[in-house]
């Protein structure tokens, strides 16, 4: 397959004035994104008895009113509680230096309210799940609260910062209810993790709102629950916190409440919008066509593949996720759409390269395992990048600071030479592909996805079979005059191991059929 053209070859220097150029364009699409915190708070009004608390771990339960309750009742509320594990690298372990706070199982409580009746499903799909959304959400998106756990921290008790466990797919968000309880200290801090320059940092300090209402209420935080948070340590009294895991409900689930109805949300696509229409009406902007890979902002929940999950399968919940993105990753991939745009979800792998001493990256249109101890074979698939390229088809594509340099493609056993006359079989063709890579100074070291920060992370529970993981979309772009790559009727339907690329040698290699 030839991809060579007629044109005259451009110098060096007007290639590198080329680069900077499409630089700057790439960077003013970024820019164009506007991102709301990832979060939400405030304090409902509540009865007297929406704070009653029924607790214990044996048939003498006790009841406590956390609106009234003196310091003897939460001392013996304290002492019914586990210590508080958390989750690392797939184990809970107890570790009073990471997290000094007491828990109670969901079966060994209950309250009297859920946060369906008060209102909170409402204000947390509004404040935190529409307020970035592009506008086709609106009246779509329907969410529900799972019980988790009740937390006391007493006297100097706090919880370092960690992100919350995925506990399925579905999974977007963190909801914490905060008692009107008399403490001080125990702020909840969120921090954007990984972003680059300096990360976003916001704090909720609920003794501080509970104080400053003249009814009993309570205090809520809702957030995107990849986002790293702790709590800070509990200066005097006692702080009662339950928390709940929000999922999407999905359409074949019969919903909890009534449907919400639509509500009037900003529209904050336009700025995004203008700037992607501009540069694609813009006859510099990658004259021949070309792939954007977007790092999107936000980490997701993916079902770690096990080896009897089929390839299809894997596949298939990575294409599920595009129905589920949060906040501004939804609304980039709703307007690239909306503009005609070819765009599926990828997942893209770090692999440092410890043979060739060099760092190679490949995309990958599902989940793999990537749990330790990982046996990645021998041979040219005795690395992390052979053995996906290889039992994966994962595709090789450039890193984010440039080109692939075409004189180290035999080292990935991808040459010019060899089989280049066949029929790229739809099957095995592995790449290379050049990408120009939107956001990734967002992913700075260490979060993208290498098989130590995938599972490594601390979580607030040991990892149950979903991972979070450091997901990019794959944008296609047409060349100038024809942008549009999106087939009629399919939206969802990028295969992209049919893609000529241009200016990239696209040769047939050997692919395993091991998944
Ligand atoms: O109690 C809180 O405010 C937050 C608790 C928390 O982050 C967790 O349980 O994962
Ligand atoms: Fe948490």
């Amino acid at each position: 397959m030839s991809t060579q053209s007629n044109k005259p070859e451009k110098s060096k220097e007007e290639l590198e004035a080329d680069q900077q150029k499409l630089s700057k364009q790439l960077l003013s699409l970024q820019d164009s994104i506007v991102r709301k915190p990832p979060y939400c708070y405030g304090t409902v009004p509540v009865d007297v008895k929406d704070c009653i608390l029924f607790y214990g771990k044996d048939d003498d339960a006790r009841r406590i009113n956390l609106s009234q309750a003196t310091d003897e009742q939460l001392q013996h509320l304290a002492k019914t509680c586990d210590p508080a594990t958390f989750g690392v690298h797939e184990q809970d372990v107890y570790d009073e230096t990471y997290r000094k706070a007491g828990k109670l199982d969901a079966e060994h409580f209950s309250l009297n309210v859920t946060p369906d009746h008060l209102g909170l499903l409402d204000i947390v799909r509004d404040q935190l799940v529409l307020v970035n959304a592009p506008q086709a959400y609106i009246g779509g998106t329907k969410i529900r609260a799972e019980l988790y756990k009740l937390n006391v921290y007493g006297p100097q008790s706090f919880f370092k910062p960690h992100v919350d466990t995925p506990r399925g797919e579905t999974m977007f968000g963190s909801l914490v209810l905060v008692f009107p309880t008399s403490y001080e200290g125990g702020a909840l801090v969120l921090r954007e993790r990984g972003c680059n320059p300096a990360p976003k940092e916001w704090s909720v300090d609920s003794a501080s709102l509970l104080s400053q209402t003249s009814s009993p209420s309570i205090a809520y935080v809702a957030f995107f629950s990849d986002v790293e948070h702790e709590v800070l340590p509990v200066e005097s009294g006692y702080r009662v916190t339950i928390t709940y895991n929000l999922h999407y409900v999905s359409e074949d689930e019969p919903p909890a409440v009534s449907p919400p109805q639509p509500r009037l949300v900003p529209k904050h696509e336009a700025a995004f919008r203008a700037t992607l229409q501009g540069l694609l009406d813009d006859p510099t902007f990658l004259p021949q066509g070309g792939n954007l890979l977007f790092c999107l902002w936000h980490q997701y929940p993916l079902p770690t593949p096990t080896e009897d999950t089929t390839l299809e399968e894997s596949r298939q919940a990575l294409r599920r996720l595009a129905d589920r993105l949060k906040g501004s990753d939804a609304l980039v991939l709703q307007v690239v759409r909306a503009l005609g745009l070819d765009a599926s979800l990828r997942i893209v792998l770090r692999d440092e390269g410890w043979i060739y001493d060099r760092t190679t990256f490949v995309m990958c249109d599902h989940a793999v395992r990537l749990g330790e101890p990982l046996e990645f074979g021998d041979g040219d698939a005795g690395n992390l990048h052979g053995y996906l390229l290889q039992a994966k088809r994962a595709i090789l594509i450039n890193g984010p600071f440039g080109p692939l340099d075409k004189s180290d493609l035999w080292r990935y056993g991808l040459d010019d030479e060899g089989s280049s006359d066949d029929e790229p079989n739809s099957d095995c063709v592995n790449g290379p592909m050049e990408v120009h890579w939107v956001n990734y100074l967002h992913w700075h070291e260490g979060v993208d996805n290498t098989h130590k920060t995938t599972y490594m992370a601390y979580g607030n529970q040991a990892s149950i079979g979903t991972a979070y993981w450091r997901v990019c979309l794959l944008i296609r772009v047409g060349p100038f005059g024809q942008r549009a790559t999106m087939t009629a009727g399919d939206e969802h339907a990028t295969n992209d191991f049919k893609v000529v690329l241009l200016e990239v040698i696209t040769v047939v290699v050997q692919s395993y059929a091991v998944y």
